[in-house]
């Protein structure tokens, strides 16, 4: 609710409009039904046909002006909804982009998709029906039952009579809808889960023959979520024939009652006329009310779902006040490093030393799972330290204003990651006032120019989403160059050229060292070949250091990098490294 009411008021003239229509239609809605009973009353009873004709134009020019008015109200409405709904993206959206790896993982990315798509969706709908007949019902409901108590209050007790029951009828299904949205909103987040895990992975479903499988893991998830909207549904849709049971069965009571009162002349026939149209105002705007109430749990599910990503504070944050120059460029330590996942109870990183200066090149080597790509997230800050401290030229990483941190860093995943556009777009992402020149030194370096001058619209090529149009080898070297352009100081390569042939490796690492030597560069690789010039290279196991040197020193002193070496390389190949 709060969340809601927060972001309503920020569009304040908006909202004094909607009163304003709001206001102007009810005042017109009310006084209909008196220019009725007196056009019956005064007008048709009497036979003053001047008296009808006059009072037939003014309720012709009334319901005009009530149409401007709902016509406003309307606009109005939709266009206040729509920029709340805006402003609450935008936030959602900008908060999410501040998270540290961990957030990501505990909300799940398919669940922030749903919430900034969906739920604000939901709440957009309930307020739109809040802004257009939320305050208006109450409003309506008010001045009718005042009318209708005013004119004739024998007869208005039969219709206090029957609120007791329908606010019942209310509390009730708002109190049941409220854990059927909550459990269709979790199905709503599988349903995501599941397609993006799917159609992201359409190839492997399809070499396994799983496409069985999959499609009744989706049907068991779509058929829970259809079953708990169907229930949903089923209780809100109870409302409106409860209502219009009770709605008739007071006519009834009051037409009766009426017309024995217009019998004995104590009531006439215009005045019962009117009442029935106060009646029938009243009721509808308390059935319309309702609906918003009953609507208000599911609202707020979402609206709740919406506040917990805006709540939602990385650990690691900007650091405004942080370090954004510094003398040096590139000069790394570590000192003492652990690291644990929040998940994971024992550290995959323990107790990491080293250091590495502009010109060199530090690889790291191991075993799968031995945290080596863990390792250098910790330098971007993607993860931050338990224990010990990471430097860059001699500030702490946690002292950096985040940002130029980054900014010193050209980061290269191990999985490569285009974005949708083109060649170019991709590049530039890496500096947006890239010139002609430097993109193509970047594809240069990265052995990509000879692919991309191939493609029909050389840097104009349409990249689709994930890059699916281009191979593996071909967007690890586009990836390169994103980073490449930048001209960072220092360099991390994750496994980044894993896709790449033997002699595209080796070419690509010469062109590189050649151009880096200003730079500190750390690469973490599975191919001894690709880490064999490096100036040192670090073995992990477990998480620890268990070996440093230069290729050649740990073939003679560590085991672990030996039986590496010796699995990849030929006995000619180990003997001359
Ligand atoms: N996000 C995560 N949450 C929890 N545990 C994780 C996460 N990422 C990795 N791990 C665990 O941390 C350990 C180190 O993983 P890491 O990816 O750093 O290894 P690696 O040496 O880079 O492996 P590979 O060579 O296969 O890429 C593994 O045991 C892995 O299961």
């Amino acid at each position: 609710m709060k969340l809601m009411l927060r972001y309503t008021l920020k569009h304040k003239k908006l909202l004094f409009l909607n009163f304003l229509c709001v206001f102007g239609f009810i005042m017109i809605e009310l006084g209909l039904p008196t220019l009725l009973a007196s056009m019956i009353d005064k007008g048709i009873l009497e036979n003053d046909t001047n008296y009808v004709k006059k009072i037939g134009l003014l309720m012709l020019l009334v319901t005009a002006v009530g149409m401007v008015l709902h016509l406003g109200l309307t606009y109005v409405g939709s266009r206040l909804t729509t920029l709340i709904v805006m402003d609450i993206r935008d936030d959602m959206y900008r908060n999410v982009q501040t998270f540290s790896h961990h957030e990501y993982e505990q909300l799940g990315v398919s669940s922030l998709i749903t919430r900034i798509t969906n739920d604000a969706y939901q709440v957009m709908l309930f307020l739109g029906m809040v802004l257009r007949t939320g305050f208006m019902t109450p409003m309506m409901f008010i001045g009718s039952m005042v009318m209708i108590v005013s004119q004739n209050a024998s007869l208005a007790k039969y219709v206090l009579m029957c609120l007791p029951i329908l606010i019942l009828g209310v509390y009730v299904i708002a109190k049941f809808s409220e854990p059927l949205s909550k459990r269709q909103q979790s199905s709503l987040d599988k349903i995501n889960r599941i397609v993006r895990e799917n159609l992201t992975g359409l190839r492997v479903v399809r070499a396994f023959v799983n496409e069985k499988f999959q499609e009744s893991r989706f049907k068991k998830v779509n058929e829970k979520y259809t079953k708990n909207s169907i229930n949903l549904y089923t209780l809100m849709s109870t409302s409106q024939p409860a209502f219009f049971l009770v709605f008739n069965i007071v006519m009834v009571v009051l037409i009766w009652v009426g017309a024995k009162q217009i019998e004995a002349g104590s009531l006439q026939v215009g005045s019962l006329v009117a009442f029935i149209e106060y009646i029938f105002h009243a009721l509808f705007s308390f059935m319309m009310f309702a609906s918003v109430f009953m609507m208000f749990p599911r609202a707020e599910v979402s609206a709740n779902r919406i506040q917990e990503v805006l709540d939602a504070k990385s650990d690691i944050l900007i650091n405004e006040e942080g370090i954004k120059e510094t003398k040096t460029q590139g000069v790394i330590a570590f000192h003492n490093v652990s690291f644990a996942y929040e998940e994971t109870e024992s550290p995959v990183i323990r107790n990491v030393s080293f250091e590495a200066k502009p010109g060199e090149t530090v690889a790291f080597i191991g075993s799968t799972g031995s945290g080596k790509s863990t390792l250098i997230q910790l330098l971007p800050r993607f993860y931050d330290v338990t224990k010990g401290e990471i430097l860059i030229d001699g500030v702490n990483v946690k002292d950096y204003y985040l940002p130029s941190l980054r900014e010193k860093i050209g980061y290269i995943p191990q999985k490569a990651l285009l974005f949708s556009g083109t060649i170019r777009d991709n590049l530039l992402f890496g500096k947006p006032d890239a010139t002609e020149e430097e993109l193509a030194e970047a594809l240069a370096i990265a052995q990509a120019t000879d692919f991309v001058s191939k493609k029909e619209k050389g840097l104009d090529e349409v990249v689709s989403e994930g890059g699916s149009n281009f191979s593996g080898g071909q967007k690890q070297r586009l990836a390169i160059a994103r980073a490449l352009i930048r001209k960072p100081a220092i360099y991390v390569f994750d496994d980044s050229f894993s896709a790449l042939d033997y002699a595209t490796d080796a070419q690509l690492r010469q062109q590189l060292k050649a151009e880096v030597t200003n730079s500190t560069v750390l690469i973490v690789a599975q191919r001894v070949s690709t880490i064999m010039d490096a100036d040192k290279i670090i073995v992990l196991n477990e998480g620890e250091v268990v070996g440093q040197g230069t290729h050649r020193e740990l073939l003679e002193s560590n085991d672990i990098y030996y039986d590496i070496a010796s699995s990849q390389l030929s006995q000619e190949e180990l003997l001359n490294g």
